[in-house]
């Protein structure tokens, strides 16, 4: 398959790997100022920019006919805008916050436990998310994922940063050396706690699924998700 990279940082060169040990050929490196971009020779994009630059590359590929894969996060307040033009234009178009199979397991697990705490209302829940130092968004697309799921099965209605309240989710982000993503969540009574944890060792599991998630779009239609690509639903 002819992969074009919307992105050429940590993740563009990861992406890179393991699509070449994939058999796949990499035809773009698409980074900030790049001219003449040949959209004909490209049967999938994969974007992993920039919060200011992913809803202008995502939209350009739908309007010249390029299925894309998407984990670029901090972009999201755009991510219907971003839906609509998939369907006008009859694209293709799968986003992610975390393209790992283990964090994708871990949503469901998120999701499930979240069901089980709201019957005990002794237990409040907090989440800390860890990333490297060059991180520009906060708190993580994992993270608001994450509070999305528990928000989805509990009374909880919101998440804020740093701050706690009633059915409020408090998150805290740290950044620190080179971490590539740890994210815990934690129900805490007068008497216990209960954690469950994240931890990517390396870049190599988001890689894969970005990968992963490529192949499986071609040939289709739609708004996915990566439920869909891994059959979780
Ligand atoms: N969903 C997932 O599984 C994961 C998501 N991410 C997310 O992916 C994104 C990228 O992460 P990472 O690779 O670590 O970040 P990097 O900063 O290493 O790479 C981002 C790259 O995008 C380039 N860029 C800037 N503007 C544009 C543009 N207009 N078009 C194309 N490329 C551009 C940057 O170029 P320059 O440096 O010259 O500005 C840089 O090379 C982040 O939003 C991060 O949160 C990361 C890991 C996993
Ligand atoms: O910026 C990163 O590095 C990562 N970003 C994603 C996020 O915001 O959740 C995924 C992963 O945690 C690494």
């Amino acid at each position: 398959m002819n992969i074009a990279l919307f992105g050429y940082g940590k993740m563009g060169k990861m992406i890179e790997q393991i699509a070449q040990e994939r058999g796949h050929t990499i035809v773009a490196k698409i980074d900030v100022g790049t001219a003449d971009v040949d959209y004909g020779a490209m049967d999938v994009a994969i974007d992993f920019s920039t919060p200011d630059a992913a809803f202008e590359n995502i939209t350009n590929c739908f309007k010249n006919g390029v299925p894309v894969i998407s984990g670029t996060t901090g972009w999201l307040s755009r991510y219907d805008e971003a839906v609509e033009q998939c369907t006008e234009n009859k694209g293709a178009f799968i986003y992610a916050s975390n393209f790992s199979l283990g964090v994708n397991i871990f949503f469901e697990l998120n999701s499930h436990l979240a069901k089980m705490m709201s019957k005990l209302e002794q237990y409040k829940v907090s989440m800390e998310e860890i990333h490297h130092t060059q991180k520009l968004d906060a708190p993580s697309g994992t993270a608001i994922t994450l509070a999305e799921g528990i928000i989805g099965n509990s009374s909880y209605s919101d998440w804020k940063l740093d701050t706690a309240g009633d059915k409020i989710i408090p998150i805290t982000s740290i950044r620190e050396g080179m971490v590539p993503g740890t994210h815990c969540i934690c129900y805490e009574s007068d008497v216990d706690s209960i954690e469950i944890k994240h931890t990517a060792h390396n870049r190599q599991g988001f890689a894969l699924g970005a990968v992963i998630a490529a192949e499986w779009i071609k040939g289709k239609t739609g708004v996915f998700s990566m439920k869909d690509v891994l059959n979780l639903s």
